[in-house]
């Protein structure tokens, strides 16, 4: 069985696949190592036999996760690195080191899907676009605050907007102007992310009018599915990318 880590800023999204990597055996998302630890504690005969993680954590808490896998499992796991190029896909930024590597590694799985044009939009704690041209050259992208940091700024920074997580979710039920506070902050971040999204799309549309495709991935990806209905819906594009940066031995 494999082990796969996508450790954003947020969460720690993890599945295990079947030793011949045909299908799922385990997934979840958790907050931090020890809640991973009791996860795959309860999945049954459970073994691993290779592991992969791609991180947007500081190195010190990566080499934690990769300490706890080697301790537990036994294993050494392959940990995607920043790269020039990689499956037909070249990095574009003026110091290829310093993209992020959950970027990367969409591209990568957009590109192995669909080689081709493509955007990719993924909503987590940030949100990012990358725009790839149809020879795999990454032309770069734009980051933004996603949901969470949007959200958590206005709470902090004013002194009346209060609301806890819970009633956040309920808020979304349509986006017509809100008629409390919850409802009116949790609707503006939504739309300030649509406008980003159509600046993306306007901008896609001008290098490849309608030949590209885009993928979106992320924790709050479903929140903009509705307006992009060709999109592909990619909840896995990340771990996607992590096969390809991280091929089996
Ligand atoms: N079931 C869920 N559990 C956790 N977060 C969720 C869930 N559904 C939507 N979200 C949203 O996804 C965001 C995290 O997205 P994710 O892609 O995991 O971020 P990151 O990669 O930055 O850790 C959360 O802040 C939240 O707004
Ligand atoms: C932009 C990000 C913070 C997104 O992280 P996430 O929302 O997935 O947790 C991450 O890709 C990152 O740290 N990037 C480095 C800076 C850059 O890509 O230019
Ligand atoms: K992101």
């Amino acid at each position: 069985m494999i082990l796969e880590l996508d450790c954003g800023n947020s969460f720690i999204k993890w599945r295990v696949l079947s030793p011949a990597q045909t299908g799922i055996v385990a997934f979840g998302s958790v907050g931090v190592m020890e809640e991973l630890e009791r996860a795959l504690q309860a999945i049954p005969a459970l073994a691993l036999a290779h592991a992969r993680l791609v991180s947007v954590r500081s190195d010190e808490e990566t080499a934690e996760l990769v300490a706890f896998i080697a301790g537990h499992f036994g294993i050494d796991a392959c940990c995607a690195r920043p790269e020039l190029s990689r499956g037909g896909v070249r990095n574009g930024y003026e110091d290829f080191a310093r993209l992020g590597l959950d970027r990367w590694l969409a591209i990568l799985g957009a590109y192995q899907q669909s080689p081709g044009a493509c955007l990719v939009l993924d909503l987590g704690t940030a949100v990012t676009s990358d725009f790839v041209a149809p020879d795999g050259q990454h032309l770069g992208g734009f980051i933004c605050p996603g949901m969470p940091l949007m959200r958590n700024q206005l709470r902090t920074h004013t002194r009346r907007i209060r609301y806890d997580d819970a009633a956040a979710l309920e808020a979304l039920v349509s986006l017509e102007p809100g008629r409390s506070t919850v409802e009116a902050v949790e609707r503006g971040c939504v739309l300030m992310l649509k406008g980003f999204v159509q600046a993306q799309l306007e901008i896609a549309r001008g290098y490849w009018g309608d030949g590209f495709e885009t993928y979106l991935t992320g924790g709050d990806a479903k929140l903009l599915a509705q307006m992009l209905p060709r999109a592909r819906l990619a909840p896995d594009l990340i771990f996607s990318g992590l096969a390809v940066a991280c091929p089996l031995p």
